[in-house]
């Protein structure tokens, strides 16, 4: 049986409307996916310092920090990265529900779980950053020396190298990391969100 068959939905007085129109400005999602080491977490922290520092409600949710806590209990098998993949579009959605703009650095290497998460959200609501490097640049930079353990042999299992990573095929956004600077990259999202009309709100 289906477990949430008895449970009914209870609005709030207070909508996502409301909460924007309050910000002045939108709510969605920024959701960073890419290799280990591609970028995403740094970037991610240039853009969320970026906006706050232009009166932008953000909140930034990170494949490590999630890991400690919500997310504890999962690894990295298909299965498990799916779920994680999941709950964070579950949570990306009541953030955006909270006027929130909303930064997701996860390396989410399923195509099709990336793309459940644009459907659970509206129009609009969802951009795909792709954080783009080539496995031989993510490992030359090796922030967490995880490289290292793979060809050591203490992981298995690891995206790029024995897991695979499914690119977009129609981003929103494309950072060539190999190519541009943390600043360029940082002012392409920026810039993009800027001409777009995301961060407006009438
Ligand atoms: N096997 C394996 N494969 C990939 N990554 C691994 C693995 N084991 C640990 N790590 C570390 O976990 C971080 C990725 O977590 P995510 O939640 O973003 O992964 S996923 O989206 O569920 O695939 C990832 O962080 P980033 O380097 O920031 O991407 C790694 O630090
Ligand atoms: N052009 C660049 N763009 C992004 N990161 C870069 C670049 N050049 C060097 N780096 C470094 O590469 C590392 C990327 O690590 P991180 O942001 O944790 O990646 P991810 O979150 O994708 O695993 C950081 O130490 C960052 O300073």
């Amino acid at each position: 049986m289906d477990k949430s068959a008895n449970i009914e939905w209870h609005r709030s007085k207070v909508t996502k409307e409301d909460r924007r129109h309050l910000n002045h400005h939108n709510s969605f999602v920024v959701w960073f996916t890419g290799l280990s080491g591609s970028g995403k977490s740094t970037i991610s922290v240039e853009v969320e310092k970026e906006l706050h520092n232009m009166g932008v409600r953000t909140y930034r949710l990170d494949g490590d920090n999630i890991r400690h806590g919500l997310n504890k209990d999962l690894g990295f098998s298909p299965e498990n990265r799916k779920e994680n993949i999941r709950r964070i579009g579950e949570i990306s959605k009541l953030m955006v529900e909270a006027g929130l703009v909303t930064l997701c650095a996860f390396i989410s290497p399923y195509r099709e779980d990336r793309d459940e998460i644009r459907k659970l959200l509206n129009a609009g609501e969802f951009i795909e950053v792709f954080v783009d490097a080539s496995i031989g640049t993510c490992e030359l930079r090796d922030p967490k020396g995880l490289y290292k353990k793979v060809r050591d042999g203490e992981i298995k299992g690891f995206t790029g190298i024995d897991s695979p990573y499914e690119a977009p095929v129609a981003p929103e956004i494309t950072l060539d990391t190999d190519i541009q600077s943390i600043e360029e990259s940082v002012q392409t999202i920026v810039s993009y969100l800027k001409t777009k009309g995301y961060l407006q709100y009438e």
